[in-house]
């Protein structure tokens, strides 16, 4: 192991997100080392990857030159105290959610800290992964870190940490809210006699299409809405049913628990 091997603890999906993709674009899997207790999932990474992958830290991880946080935040704890002795020296990127920079240097001993939310089309190099760096962290380090995930995707830098619990709750959980509009869009499909599959791959489809539009585009969702909607049509008939069941209000309340929840992670199992 050397300055240029990265370690990560816990490898579960997120680690695997961004292993696979530094693997594709060109690192070694003598690079990596995984610390990872459950065997069946160590097996699985040392199979798909070719990675070492250990059931526990040991005194290997001092040479490890970045150590990547992949535990949930309930474990980050328990996670960190049996390799303490080892970790004073590194850089080290946390993928938790809500854990804060501060818990990390006590946890660690080491003042290079960047925290970052990454999302999990970061499995398919189509994430986006909001950043926090600590002062302590120098200019190269940033860059690093930036090199370590381009492959998920892009990043997004933030000034203030707490900002990270608003790139959590946008980006974050946002594939799951996607998913959640597909369901009930499937779900719609289904009681207008289509089958569940037709309703994916129209709902799916419609979806990719409109976020491709909307990305390529320099006119506003609001524009881009109001383009689909035909005054005294179909699409206006659907907006002001959403309306009146104040779909927009819930989705922002829904958006805002998600960011109070990361605040309340950090603070239970910082
Ligand atoms: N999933 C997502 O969309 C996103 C997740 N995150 C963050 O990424 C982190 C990881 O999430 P995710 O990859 O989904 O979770 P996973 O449960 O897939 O991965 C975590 C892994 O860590 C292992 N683990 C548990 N205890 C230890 C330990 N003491 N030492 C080393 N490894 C341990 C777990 O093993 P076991 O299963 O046996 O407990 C598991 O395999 C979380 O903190 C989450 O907040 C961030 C952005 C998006
Ligand atoms: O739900 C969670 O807590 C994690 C963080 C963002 C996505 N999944």
């Amino acid at each position: 192991m050397s300055a240029e091997t990265i370690a990560f603890i816990g490898g579960g999906n997120m680690a695997s997100a961004i292993i696979g993709g530094l693997l594709r674009a060109g690192m070694k899997p003598a690079q990596f080392l995984i610390v990872e207790p459950y065997a069946p999932q160590r097996e699985k990474l040392i199979g798909e990857f070719g990675v070492a992958a250990l059931a526990a830290g040991d005194a290997g991880l001092a040479a490890a030159g970045t150590i990547v946080w992949a535990v949930k935040p309930q474990l980050f704890s328990a996670a960190a105290e049996p390799i303490k002795a080892w970790l004073g020296g590194a850089l080290h990127l946390s993928v938790m959610a809500g854990i804060r920079s501060e818990s990390i240097v006590a946890a660690t001993g080491s003042e290079r800290v960047v925290r970052s939310m990454p999302n999990t089309p970061a499995l398919i190099g189509k994430g986006i992964a909001g950043l926090f760096a600590r002062t302590a962290v120098s200019g190269e380090e940033r860059a690093t870190v930036e090199r370590l995930l381009a492959p998920t995707g892009q990043t997004l830098w933030v000034e203030r940490e707490d900002d990270l619990d608003a790139v959590t709750a946008l980006s974050g959980s946002g594939p799951a809210y996607f998913f959640f509009f597909v369901e009930a869009m499937m779900a719609a499909a289904v009681d207008m006699g289509l089958t569940a599959e037709q309703g994916k791959r129209l709902a799916l489809a419609t979806c990719a299409g409109a976020a491709a539009l909307g990305l390529g585009s320099d006119e506003s969702p609001t524009t881009l809405r109001e383009r689909v909607t035909s005054k005294g049509g179909t699409t206006h008939a659907a907006i002001t049913s959403m309306q009146a069941d104040g779909v927009d209000a819930a989705i922002q309340r829904a958006v805002l628990a998600a960011q109070k929840r990361a605040a309340e992670l950090g603070r239970e199992f910082g």
